[in-house]
């Protein structure tokens, strides 16, 4: 097949959070995100979403440096010649050095295209063959304890297949118990967000005892070393998400021991193709993966959706309810969670229809890339 983009349009979004969510960085109150549309000669449109946050805190990549990446270097790239494959964009990027939500945004729209020329759901041309995929939810640092005990309880009730607490030094070892306590059962783990180092061994040894399903990157965000000192240190299996941005640190991280499980986000490792390459070393290696949430919009949540239905993702991701984020989502119909279980969509590509007048109203400002005209 032929891809010919005639069009893209960069949208930048701002979309209002429901309610704050606080991480060992920082809190967001709102979502800045980059929408990616490209369009063929036939008028049918691919949707990417850039997953990076207006602040430099979780990765370097901002909402701004993605604009830059997209509109200076990558659009010129996805424009400049046809595409018979999306791994075939991947390549062609790879000339330009990291950047990854940025190149992710992007060739995402063109396998969302791909799959909707194929005229099969996005979820099938990656080869993922799951029907419905499990989902867990990721809760922020809560003002008090007893806060969170009843942001869990309400998550528990409605069927989520485990529950995430962020957590730093502080408010980590005694919300823990707190939590064990009152749900003994709930399938539960912590995600520090790089906020510990060695030192805090001890720390991090104590929450051994609450039968956790895995601590995520409990150290630095550029660390495999640290972490394959550490493991062998904790039972709790210890799970990377900030420090895999490909599949070479992947491999690294299994062949040293710095982690047992891996937290993929297709923004991270630079789009669907690479997310897939980890997907399938990690099977290889008997690690289970899961999908990470970057707090996105409809079209990077249906991507999300997709990615997970590969075999591999035997973990319960990230991946909540529209509705836990947004009062509306730009999707329709937004993304429903029952039971702990989202079904997969399979309608051709992403499977969602993009809601224009949504969109429309969270645009801040937009603009449209045309292939240059030769001959
Ligand atoms: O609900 C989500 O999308 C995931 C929330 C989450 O844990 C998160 C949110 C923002 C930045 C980093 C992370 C993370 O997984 O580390
Ligand atoms: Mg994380």
């Amino acid at each position: 097949m032929t891809i010919n983009i005639e069009y893209v349009i960069l949208r930048h979004l701002q979309m209002k959070l429901k309610a704050p969510f606080t991480t060992s960085f920082g809190t967001f109150q709102t979502k800045e995100l980059i929408l990616v549309e490209v369009v063929d000669r036939d008028g049918v449109s691919g949707w990417g979403e850039s997953v990076a946050f207006a602040a430099p805190w979780y990765s370097e990549e901002t909402v701004k440096t993605n604009w830059h990446m997209l509109e200076d270097f990558l659009v010129p790239l996805a424009l400049a010649e046809p595409i018979h494959h999306p791994e075939e964009l991947a390549k062609r990027f790879s000339a330009i050095r990291q950047n990854n939500m940025a190149k992710a945004a992007l060739e995402g729209a063109v396998w969302d295209l791909y799959a909707k020329r194929l005229g099969v759901p996005l979820s099938q041309a990656l080869g993922g063959t799951k029907k419905d995929i499990e989902v867990g939810v990721s809760i922020g640092i809560q003002p008090t304890v007893a806060d969170l005990l009843q942001v869990i309880e309400r998550y528990v009730a409605q069927g989520y297949r485990r529950i995430k607490v962020k957590i730093k030094p502080g408010w980590d070892v005694d919300v823990l118990r707190n939590v064990r306590r009152a749900f003994p059962n709930v399938p539960l783990m912590a995600d520090a967000n790089s906020a510990y180092t060695l030192a805090d061994v001890d720390r991090l040894k104590a929450i051994d005892e609450f039968g956790l399903l895995m601590i995520e990157q409990p150290l630095a965000a550029d660390d495999l070393l640290d972490h394959a000192r550490l493991q062998p240190l904790l039972q709790t299996p210890i799970c990377l998400d900030e420090s895999i941005r490909s599949y070479d640190d992947a491999r690294k991280a299994l062949d040293l021991g710095s982690c047992r499980i891996i937290n993929i986000k297709i923004g991270r490792v630079g789009g669907l193709g690479e997310a897939k390459r980890i997907h399938d070393l990690c099977r290889e290696r008997g690690a289970p993966v899961w999908c990470g949430g970057m707090l996105e919009a409809g079209v990077g949540r249906a991507h999300n959706i997709a990615i997970t239905t590969l075999e591999n993702f035997t973990l319960p991701g990230d991946t909540a309810a529209s509705s836990h984020y947004w009062d509306r989502d730009i999707i329709t119909p937004e993304v429903e969670v029952q039971d702990g279980l989202i079904r997969v969509p399979d309608a051709p590509g992403i499977g969602y229809d993009v809601d224009r007048r949504q969109v429309e109203r969270y645009t801040q400002f937009a603009k449209v890339f045309h292939r240059t005209m030769t001959a």
